[in-house]
């Protein structure tokens, strides 16, 4: 093992109270919201097909015109109650809110720049607002902050001199006070979710990533650290040159998850955060985005893929400029609230189903506190029938289908194909989206018959 100043901080997962806290919500809303939610991805009459926070670039807006938008961010529809009303339909247990996204626009008013909630129309704390509403329903707030800032005079891509280094120094120190204002005004926050962390500049200075992370834990105890924040003092990201996780949970899986299903996945902590249209977090008008909005039923998939694996789900909702959630994504999050109101136990405080292999119709989930475990049945075979092969030694004595209670489906809907095989027969199963079935097992005590 190197002898690392600035590397991982723990070798084994937290299991501290705040952690398990975070790693039994399984399930979380992201939100993207600023400036760039006003034009939605449009810039003088064209749609740019890209994500709708990365306009400014893409369409190459003059700093000026850019942030003139502040001008037109009136918050005219915005309502935090209504935002989290949302989480709850969709059943969501923490919230992560864009602080400061890349063009360095920042939710509050903060004293360490002019780009702000305060030099807007209504002058309106978006932040204070939004961890009352979702604190006042028992939903935890978690901070993303963009490192990377387009706008900051001495936000640097690459240090290539002194003159950068000097400069960049100077960022860190603005971004470091910005931490600090976060941490002080809102002190209930319960983490942090950093991004544009990946270029040279950053990996550069590992020692301030370290100092951050050091910072955060010193003033708001419990608190949760991605691992996008970290680098070590090679530069290297998430994991350091030990091979150790830095951070509090792995949080690279943007725009995927772990494919194809791989248990080793499960050794730590993880997050995957998702979009709903294609590939756009802040809100995009046009049909670019909005005919590729995901069906409830594949968001599900995702929500039990990353249970099964011990992760947490991180969907995000990109409201509208004028504050609005989109339609659209509500009525997502209504049917996916719906189906974990019936099959939610199957989730929270949920994780990896140990000795039990990837089943490919579905996946396996366990309670971590019971130990009971689920099968959540997400692409149901042709034949309308599903294997379940249990661990070795190991027999199916009963089934309940989620939400069923007293369901005559469950009085013999399975046989024994051979030792730990079973067979399933779904066709008297009825559920609004995919099935999910609580497991009753035990031991093989005696010897067994062949097929019946
Ligand atoms: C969580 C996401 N991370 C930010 C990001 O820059 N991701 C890398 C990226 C690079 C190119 C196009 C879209 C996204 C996206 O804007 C979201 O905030």
């Amino acid at each position: 093992m190197m002898d690392l100043k600035y590397g991982a901080s723990r070798e084994k997962p937290r299991e501290d109270a705040a952690m398990k806290r975070f790693r039994g919500h399984r399930v979380g809303q992201f939100i993207h919201w600023g400036l760039y939610a006003l034009p939605a991805g449009r810039w003088e009459g064209k749609d740019v097909e890209f994500a709708a926070e990365f306009l400014p670039r893409v369409a190459k807006i003059p700093q000026h015109r850019w942030e003139a938008l502040a001008n037109d961010f009136t918050l005219a529809d915005f309502d935090a109650e209504r935002w989290a009303d949302t989480a709850v339909a969709l059943g969501a247990r923490y919230m992560t809110i864009t602080t400061k996204h890349h063009d360095g626009f920042c939710l509050w008013p903060s004293a360490h720049t002019d780009f702000h909630m305060g030099n807007t129309p209504s002058g309106r704390d978006v932040l204070g607002e939004l961890v009352a509403a979702y604190e006042a329903r028992g939903i935890d707030v978690n901070f993303y902050y963009s490192v990377l800032d387009w706008r900051h005079p001495d936000w640097r891509f690459t240090l290539e001199n002194d003159a950068d280094n000097l400069a960049f120094a100077r960022y860190l120190d603005f971004a470091m006070k910005q931490l600090v204002e976060l941490a002080e005004r809102y002190p209930s926050v319960k983490g942090f979710w950093f991004d544009g962390t990946w270029d040279e500049s950053v990996k550069a200075n590992g020692w301030w990533t370290w100092e951050v992370e050091r910072m955060l834990k010193e003033r708001i105890p419990g608190v949760v650290v991605n691992s996008r924040l970290r680098a070590d003092d090679f530069g290297a990201r998430h994991v350091d040159s030990n091979g150790l996780l830095m951070g509090d949970y792995e949080s690279g899986y943007e725009r995927r998850l772990p494919e194809p299903w791989d248990r080793s996945v499960a050794a730590h902590d993880w997050e995957a955060c998702m979009t709903i249209p294609q590939a756009s977090w802040g809100y995009h008008q046009g049909p670019w985005a909005q005919s590729t909005l995901k069906h409830p039923w594949d968001v599900v998939d995702m929500i039990a893929h990353c249970t099964s694996l011990g992760g947490n789900f991180l969907l995000n909702f990109g409201p509208r400029g004028d504050g609005s959630m989109a339609p659209a994504e509500v009525e997502i999050a209504r049917t996916v609230g719906q189906w974990l109101g019936v099959n939610g136990e199957a989730i929270y405080g949920c994780g990896f189903a140990e000795g039990w292999e990837y089943p490919g119709w579905g996946y396996f989930t366990q309670d971590s506190s019971t130990g009971q475990v689920f099968a959540v049945v997400t692409r149901e075979p042709a034949s309308g029938r599903i294997r379940l092969e249990l661990p070795t030694g190991m027999e199916l004595v009963g089934l309940q289908l989620l939400g069923s209670a007293g369901h005559p489906f469950n009085e013999h809907p399975f046989k024994r194909l051979a030792g730990s095989v079973f067979e399933v027969d779904l066709g008297g199963a009825t559920s609004a989206g995919p099935l999910v079935f609580a497991l009753e097992t035990g031991a093989i005590t005696g010897p067994v018959a062949e097929k019946e």
